[in-house]
C-alpha cells in the first residue's frame, strides 16, 4: 500500500505525477457525458483500440463502450507506479476497466507498444481465444514520438517542424508563478529525412501492417470496419501543423485509408476511413508550437459550444456502427471538426490571435479552462475529488486473465 496525498510539481504543461482518483473520477465523467445508445446490439462488437488510455484513443474507448455497446481490446503504452505514481493513462486505463467489468463487458487492456509484432501476436491470440476470432472494428489513435520498424529494426523519430522555411509564431507560456505570456518562438524547417521519419512514426504504416497482420490470421469479420484519426486544423496553424511534418503524415495515413478501403472491400466486404477531429487539449497537442495559444483563442470564441473529444467519437461509433450513415467529403475523410473549422468561428480566433499579448491574453483566451485541462490530463483539477486527502498509488493493471 502506497498512500500519500498529490502534490503537482511540474516543468511548463508536464506534470510528473499524476492523481488516481481525479483520473478515476475523469473516467467516469467522461462515461456519464456519452449519450445513451440509439439501440442495443444483437450482439456486442467486437473493437480493438489502439492508443485506448488518452485522448481521443480513451474517448475512442469510453464512448464505444458506452455508445456502441463494444467489448474487446485496448492497447496503450503506459509506466507503473513506482518511485513516481504511475502514469495518468495508467490509472485511466484501471478506471476503464473497471466500469467496463461493471457495465458486464469484456474488455482487456494490454500495456506495451503497438508498433511491436509480438504485440500483434498477443491481441491476435487474444481475439482468437477470447473474442470468437472475428474483429468488427479497429480504431488507430496513437501519437507517439518514435517507432521502431519491426521488418529493419531502425527506429524513427517524429518532429514538429514546417516545410520549406522556419516558422515564426506567437506561443503561450505560463511563468513560474503561473501567470501567462504570450511569447514568439521560431521553429526551424525540416532538414534532412526529417519528413520521411515523421511519416514512418505517425503515417498510415503501423496502421497498415495491424490490418495485415490481423486479416493474414483470417481475425477480421465480415464487414470489418476500421478508423484512424487525423486532424486538419486552422491556416493559423497550418505551417506547423497540416503543411509541416506532422501534416505529411497525416496526408499518408489518409492515403493509407483509401488502400487499405479497397483491400478491405475485397477481402471481407469491409472498410477503412480516416476521421478528422477538432482540436483538443492533450498531451501530444500541448507539444506542438503555437497550439496551446491556439486552442485557449478557440475556448474563448467558443466557450461550452466547443465540442469534447467524447461527443466526437460518439458520433464516430454512430457512424460506424451504422446508426448513421457515414458522411465522407470529397477527400473521403468523416468530418468531426466542423464545429472549429466553420469560418466564423475561424475569423473570430484569427482576429484575436492577431491582437493576443501578454496583456490582452487573459480577456481574450479562456486560460482558466486551459490551465485546468492541462492539469486534468494528469487528473489533477478534477470537480469533485478531495485533492487534500491520501489517495492509493500503487493501483494494478487490469487483470486480463478472467
Ligand atoms: N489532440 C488533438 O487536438 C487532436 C485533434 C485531432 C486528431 N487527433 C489525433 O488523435 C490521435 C491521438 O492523439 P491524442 O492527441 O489523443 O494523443 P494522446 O497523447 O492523448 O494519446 C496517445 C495514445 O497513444 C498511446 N501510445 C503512444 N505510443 C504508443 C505505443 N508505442 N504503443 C501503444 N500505444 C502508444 C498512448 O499510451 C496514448 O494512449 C492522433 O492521431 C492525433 O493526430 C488529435
Amino acid at each position: 500500500m502506497t498512500e500519500r496525498v498529490i502534490t503537482p510539481r511540474n516543468r511548463g504543461f508536464l506534470f510528473l505525477d499524476s492523481h488516481p482518483a481525479g483520473c478515476a473520477r475523469l473516467v467516469e465523467d467522461m462515461w456519464r457525458a456519452v449519450p445513451p445508445p440509439v439501440a442495443a446490439p444483437d450482439r456486442a462488437p467486437v473493437a480493438l483500440v489502439i492508443g485506448s488510455s488518452a485522448g481521443y484513443g480513451l474517448a475512442a474507448t469510453i464512448a464505444g463502450l458506452a455508445r456502441a455497446g463494444i467489448r474487446g481490446i485496448g492497447v496503450c503504452f503506459e509506466k507503473a507506479p513506482g518511485r513516481l505514481t504511475g502514469t495518468a493513462g495508467w490509472y485511466r486505463t484501471a478506471a476503464t476497466a473497471e466500469l467496463a467489468r461493471s457495465q458486464g463487458r469484456e474488455m482487456v487492456f494490454l500495456n506495451g507498444d503497438a508498433f511491436s509484432d509480438a504485440m500483434k501476436e498477443q491481441v491476435s491470440e487474444l481475439i482468437r481465444h477470447r473474442f470468437g476470432g472475428r474483429l468488427d472494428y479497429l480504431i488507430y489513435s496513437v501519437a507517439a514520438p518514435r517507432r521502431t520498424d519491426p521488418d529493419t529494426g531502425a527506429t524513427y523519430a517524429s518532429v514538429l517542424k514546417p516545410v520549406g522555411e522556419a516558422y515564426r509564431t506567437k506561443t503561450l507560456v505560463f511563468a513560474d508563478g503561473g501567470a501567462p505570456e504570450v511569447k514568439e518562438v521560431e521553429t526551424q524547417p525540416a532538414e534532412g529525412d526529417d519528413i520521411d521519419q515523421t511519416v514512418a512514426v505517425m503515417g498510415g504504416s503501423d496502421w497498415e501492417r495491424w490490418i495485415d497482420h490481423l486479416a493474414d490470421r483470417e481475425l477480421l469479420a465480415a464487414g470489418f470496419t476500421t478508423a484512424a484519426l487525423s486532424y486538419i486544423g486552422s491556416s493559423l496553424t497550418a505551417a506547423i501543423y497540416r503543411q509541416g511534418t506532422i501534416g505529411a503524415a497525416k496526408a499518408h495515413l489518409e492515403q493509407t485509408a483509401r488502400i487499405l478501403d479497397e483491400r478491405l472491400a475485397k477481402l471481407v466486404g469491409g472498410r477503412a476511413v480516416t476521421f478528422v477531429n477538432g482540436a483538443a487539449v492533450t498531451q501530444s497537442s500541448t507539444a506542438i508550437p503555437g497550439i496551446a495559444l491556439y486552442v485557449g483563442l478557440l475556448r474563448g470564441v467558443l466557450g461550452d459550444t466547443m465540442m469534447p473529444p467524447v461527443a466526437q467519437l460518439s458520433e464516430l461509433w454512430d457512424q460506424l456502427t451504422g446508426a448513421r450513415p457515414l458522411d465522407l467529403d470529397e477527400d473521403g475523410r468523416v468530418r468531426l471538426d466542423t464545429w472549429e473549422l466553420d469560418p466564423g468561428v475561424q475569423a473570430a480566433v484569427a482576429e484575436r490571435w492577431n491582437t493576443a499579448t501578454t496583456d490582452t491574453i487573459t480577456e481574450l483566451a479562456d486560460l482558466d479552462w486551459f490551465h485546468a485541462e492541462v492539469r486534468r490530463l494528469y487528473g489533477l483539477a478534477v470537480p469533485g475529488v478531495d485533492y487534500t486527502a491520501p489517495v492509493e498509488t500503487d493501483v494494478p493493471w487490469p487483470d486480463s486473465t478472467s
